[in-house]
């Protein structure tokens, strides 16, 4: 049986919230795959991007992608992007259920517009920020599709989302 589960999906979708608050439910432990990009480089996220470009970013995912395969009993919440890397896509899946969440571009603009960490959509005005949403999102949809199960997270609470989740595992199991 897989041992991990990790949480895959659009910025904004809710992914490194839920995945907190579902990790705590399960007594299991929790990772976010920024989160150690940004201890491991001493970095903000956008100061990656913007001193040494996507593909820098992409290659200490990468890395963290590797460590944090080897781990039981975690929930992994990847970035938006991770799961476009078939290597990242392989080693994540041969040992976790891969759950995506997905949001309606006007939700996640509005989840997303007051934090500047984003570095894909920093482009300051509404109408241009929602027309990349909707382009990155349509772009990614075939990688996000190669999941263990969807979910969309627009309207429901967090504690709603650990609970559905819950549930779709225990159909998967029993
Ligand atoms: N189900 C939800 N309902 C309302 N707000 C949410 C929900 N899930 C996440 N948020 C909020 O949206 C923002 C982005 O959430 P986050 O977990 O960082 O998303 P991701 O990791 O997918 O980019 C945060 O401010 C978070 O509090
Ligand atoms: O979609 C992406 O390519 C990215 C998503 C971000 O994570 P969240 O999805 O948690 O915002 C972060 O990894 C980086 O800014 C790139
Ligand atoms: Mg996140």
């Amino acid at each position: 049986m897989k041992k991990n589960i990790v949480l895959s999906g659009f910025m904004g979708t809710g992914k490194s919230t839920v995945g907190k608050a579902l990790a705590q439910r399960l007594g299991w432990g929790f990772v976010d795959t920024d989160e150690q990009i940004e201890l491991l480089s001493g970095m903000k996220i956008s100061k990656i991007f913007s001193e040494f470009g996507e593909d820098v970013f992409r290659r200490f995912e990468t890395l963290i992608v590797f460590n944090v395969s080897k781990l039981s009993n975690y929930v992994v919440s990847v970035g938006g992007g991770t799961l476009v890397n078939p290597f990242n896509r392989e080693i994540l899946s041969k040992n976790a259920l891969i759950i995506t969440f997905m949001a309606q571009p006007e939700v996640i603009y509005s989840r997303i517009c007051s934090n500047r960490d984003r570095p894909l959509l920093d482009l300051g005005r509404e109408d241009l920020i929602l027309e990349r949403i909707r382009d990155l999102l349509e772009k990614r949809m075939k990688y996000y599709f190669m999941s263990d199960f969807l979910l969309d997270t627009s309207f429901k609470e967090i504690c709603e989302l650990v609970d559905e989740i819950i549930d779709q595992i225990y159909n998967l199991v029993f």
